[in-house]
């Protein structure tokens, strides 16, 4: 078995009466992007500050890097980086003195600071901005700063909480591209999300719900491993049709997209076909068609959401 970057054992942390995360046990191998996938205030986040040493457990055990949390947390702060949801870089500094900045807070030697951030300037397109205000950048210039930030002392293990929540699609792109980067240089990754197309992009992921790890493993493997059929059906009256299914108790989930409606089917089910075909909304005529499972339809089948 490949080392682990983190081993966490039936870690919980309760904020009074909520259990915000709940005996958690996650194993992430060295050099591996790991993501969290889940619902907003499912817990990621505190999951991931109980990870990174901020946050004591109210039980369980962690393991970073080989050594012990909490007990290392000073220890392994240099070792690690966090960008948190939030541009936690100063909006009134310009890009190089944030950079300076926080290579004078990680201690990079003097003689060595200025060529690491001229890297940094370059790797992340930030040259022609490292004299502007950092608060006057656009949203994808500031999150790839937010990430020169968490790296710039060349961490080992990276956290990254919803990184790309405010950026679009070609800068969520662009963005991946440098996570992958640096897990071939063997960087660890850990980063949260709640976009599907993101936590597909991970080697693999935890999908949270409420606290508790619902399901882990690789993406591919999640989807094979669905125990639902998932049927499309081109009907007359979409919304009918889901009314009716969603009352049965085989039915997980049913979402119209655009002139389909996509049904999971329990896999206690045999023959899918003959139960949609059983049901008074469809017509023998109706177009249906049995297809491959998505990371969305896993989320759906292991959170229960799509019964909302
Ligand atoms: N310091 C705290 N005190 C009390 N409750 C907290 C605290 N931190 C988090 N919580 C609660 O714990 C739960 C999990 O929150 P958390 O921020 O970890 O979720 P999340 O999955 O990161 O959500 P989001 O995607 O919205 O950031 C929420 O119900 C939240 O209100």
């Amino acid at each position: 078995m490949s080392e682990l970057a983190i081993n966490a054992r039936q870690l919980s942390r309760n904020f009074g009466s909520l259990k915000a995360i709940q005996s958690l046990d996650l194993a992430v191998e060295k050099g591996c992007i790991y993501g969290f996938l889940g619902p907003n205030g499912c817990g990621k986040t505190t999951a991931i500050r109980l990870l990174t040493g901020l946050l004591r457990p109210s039980s369980g055990s962690v393991e970073v890097l080989g050594q012990q949390l909490p007990k290392s947390a000073n220890k392994l702060r240099m070792e690690i980086g966090y960008m948190t949801q939030k541009f936690s870089l100063y909006d009134d500094l310009t890009v190089k003195e944030n950079l300076l900045f926080l290579s004078k807070i990680f201690a990079i030697p003097a003689k060595q600071q200025n060529k690491r951030i001229q890297a940094l300037l370059s790797l992340y397109e930030l040259d022609t901005k490292a004299n502007q205000m950092a608060g006057s950048m656009s949203g994808g210039q500031r999150q790839r700063l937010a990430l020169a930030g968490a790296t710039i002392h060349q961490p080992k293990l990276l956290f990254l909480d919803e990184p790309t929540s405010a950026v679009d699609p070609e800068n969520r792109r662009n963005f991946w591209e440098k996570l992958f980067e640096l897990s071939d240089q063997g960087t660890t990754i850990l980063v949260s999300s709640h976009y599907m197309d993101e936590a597909e992009r991970c080697h693999k992921l935890a999908i949270l719900e409420a606290g508790i790890k619902r399901a882990d493993g690789k993406p591919q493997q999640l989807m094979e491993d669905m125990n639902a059929h998932i049927v499309e059906v081109m009907a007359d009256d979409l919304r009918t049709l889901k009314q009716e299914l969603m009352h049965l108790p085989e039915v997980i989930s049913a979402a119209q997209l655009g002139a389909r409606l996509r049904v999971l089917v329990s896999k206690q089910v045999k023959d899918v076909k003959q139960f949609m075909l059983a049901q008074p909304s469809v017509k023998a005529t109706d177009e249906l068609a049995i297809v491959r499972p998505s990371l969305e339809d896993v989320f759906v089948t292991c959170t229960g959401q799509g019964r909302q």
